[in-house]
């Protein structure tokens, strides 16, 4: 019989302490729910510490040597900076200490939260085992994450394979880094890497960006090449050796602009997607169903076990769409969870405005549809555009890569806005709400907008919708008319 001291009665009981998880744990727990929360790893999960956090403070170490490369093009002069690596990689562990203490069982147990720091796994479908612990709540919520996929490469194994798990803290500087991988992960750390001095090829097998607007995908492309990057799409890896010397890579490529190509580097990077962490929980015994994209789920985030909910990147695309894999937007789950565990109110995870923003330099940033997407979907839309290059705050600051491209349905709804340009991540804000809130085109073309900021490119890119109401023959007609009167 199990004692009684290794038995644990909860409200609520979060496996996985990353972003989707800790967000749980601390709404119920100051709303006044007991809660458990498991963990086998460090607190924080990816996002924390090999994911978001080191990742744009390595883009921010980066940036800060690609403005120095601009100061002659600004009349400034100065001794280019050196890059020392190992003091980048030493300062990014420190942006990540920093945070942790948020993050920490410290915290949460002082906000009383139970933290056990070990191995979850289902013993039933009530029942939890947790160290030597064995728990039983109203509400399970499995927010275990993901983890990277590497994808099938003969002699991959045979090569030293840096993913997001090891790549921020080597501290050895690559001298020619090769990216495999064309999504986010790949092209904010083949920019970064590129811009700290590395030499980097990028190899990926469809087009860069494949998700993200072609249109607006061809400005960042176009930066990676300006900077040196070498960027090979179409290009699939199928096998992998180490380099004559013994060390490194030299990857043997098939696809259409790869085929017969081979390319060499001292250090590989794959970042070729994700797939859920679900293995060892024991699913099964909890009644929980699982496919190939991870946990199922429906849109109010319930698994096929009524008292189970499952979160964040470990779920599976709900109602038939891909898996989306974002911090904010476990952030997002975690609410949707509150409020039904907690208040018992209804509630469904948000579609159509949910942001993404990828940060090389320029950022690209979109919500809601890609224009092919929105087509699809609406048929007949309209197109409204907005260049950078017309935007007197781009202008003064000689940065202006870029455009607005606003999609509005037939009767002036805003159905999507993608913006590729410097701070594009901040812009999209406006855009989120006029969506969720359902606003029309002429909300936002009617903003004042503060001169000169880079918003204005929105209000401009909006104000398009209008172009011809306004200044066509029509308008100009009435208003002889009108000027004629009395
Ligand atoms: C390089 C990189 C950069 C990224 N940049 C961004 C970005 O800029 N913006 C953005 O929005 N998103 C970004 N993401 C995505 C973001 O990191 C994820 O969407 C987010 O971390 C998902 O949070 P999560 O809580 O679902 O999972 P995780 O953070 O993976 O947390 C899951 C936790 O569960 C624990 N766990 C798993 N199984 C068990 C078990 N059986 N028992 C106990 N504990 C368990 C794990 O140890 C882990 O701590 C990035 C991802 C990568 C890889
Ligand atoms: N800024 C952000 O919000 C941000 C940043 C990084 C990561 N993320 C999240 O992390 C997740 C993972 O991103 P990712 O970039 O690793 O994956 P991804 O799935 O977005 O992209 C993987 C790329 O690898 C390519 N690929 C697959 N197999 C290949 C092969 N054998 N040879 C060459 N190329 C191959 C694919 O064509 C694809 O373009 C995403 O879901 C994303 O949402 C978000």
């Amino acid at each position: 019989m199990t004692s009684p001291e290794r038995m644990l009665d909860t409200d609520i009981c979060v496996i996985g302490a990353g972003a989707a998880g800790l967000s749980v744990a601390a709404g119920a727990v100051q709303m006044g729910a007991r809660v458990v929360l498991v963990e086998r790893n460090r607190m924080g999960g990816d996002c924390l510490n090999v994911g978001c956090i080191p990742s744009k403070a390595l883009i921010a170490r980066a940036r800060a040597v690609a403005e120095a490369a601009r100061w002659p093009e600004l009349g400034l002069s100065g001794a280019a900076p050196m890059v020392d690596f190992r003091a980048v990689k030493d300062g990014i562990a420190q942006v990540i200490a920093g945070i942790a203490p948020h993050d920490s069982p410290e915290r949460f147990r002082s906000l009383g939260v139970e933290v056990i720091e070990a191995d979850a796994r289902f013993l039933d479908r009530n029942r939890l085992m947790a160290g030597d612990r064995i728990v039983t709540a109203r509400r399970f919520v499995i927010a275990t994450g993901s983890r990277p996929a590497l994808p099938p490469i003969e002699g991959l194994e045979r090569v030293v394979v840096h993913t997001n798990e090891t790549i921020f803290s080597d501290r050895m500087q690559p001298e020619h880094l090769v990216v495999l991988g064309g999504g986010p992960v790949g092209v904010e750390m083949a920019q970064a890497h590129r811009r700290l001095g590395s030499a980097v090829t990028l190899v990926t097998s469809g087009s860069l960006l494949p998700t993200e607007d072609p249109e607006l995908v061809a400005v960042i492309r176009a930066r990676l090449l300006a900077e040196g990057v070498v960027v090979l799409e179409q290009a699939r890896a199928v096998a992998a050796r180490p380099r004559s010397s013994g060390d490194g890579v030299r990857l043997h490529l098939a696809g259409s602009a790869g085929a017969g190509q081979v390319v060499e580097g001292d250090q590989l990077l794959v970042a070729t997607g994700r797939r859920p962490v679900t293995e060892g929980l024991d699913l099964a015994a909890a009644g929980v169903e699982v496919d190939a994209g991870g946990i199922r789920v429906d849109a109010r985030l319930r698994t096929s076990n009524g008292r189970i909910f499952a979160i964040g990147d470990c779920i599976g695309g709900i109602d038939g769409a891909a898996p989306q894999r974002f911090t904010h937007l476990a952030g997002h789950h975690a609410g949707i969870v509150i409020r039904q565990a907690l208040f018992r109110l209804p509630a469904r995870v948000e579609t159509r405005a949910v942001p993404r923003v990828i940060f090389t330099d320029p950022e690209l940033a979109r919500v809601g549809p890609t224009e092919a997407e929105a087509r699809a979907i609406h048929g007949d839309i309209r197109v409204l555009r907005w260049p950078f290059a017309e935007v007197d705050r781009a202008r003064t600051e000689e940065r202006t890569d870029g455009l607005v491209k606003v999609l509005v349905g037939r009767r002036g709804r805003i159905l999507g806005a993608g913006i590729v340009g410097e701070g594009a991540g901040e812009l999209l804000q406006s855009w989120e709400l006029a969506i969720r809130e359902k606003l029309k085109i002429g909300a936002m073309a009617g903003l004042i907008t503060a001169y000169p900021t880079r918003a204005e490119a929105s209000k401009r890119a909006a104000g398009q919708a209008f172009t011809e109401l306004l200044f066509g023959s029509r308008s100009r007609r009435l208003v002889r008319l009108l000027l004629r009167l009395p």
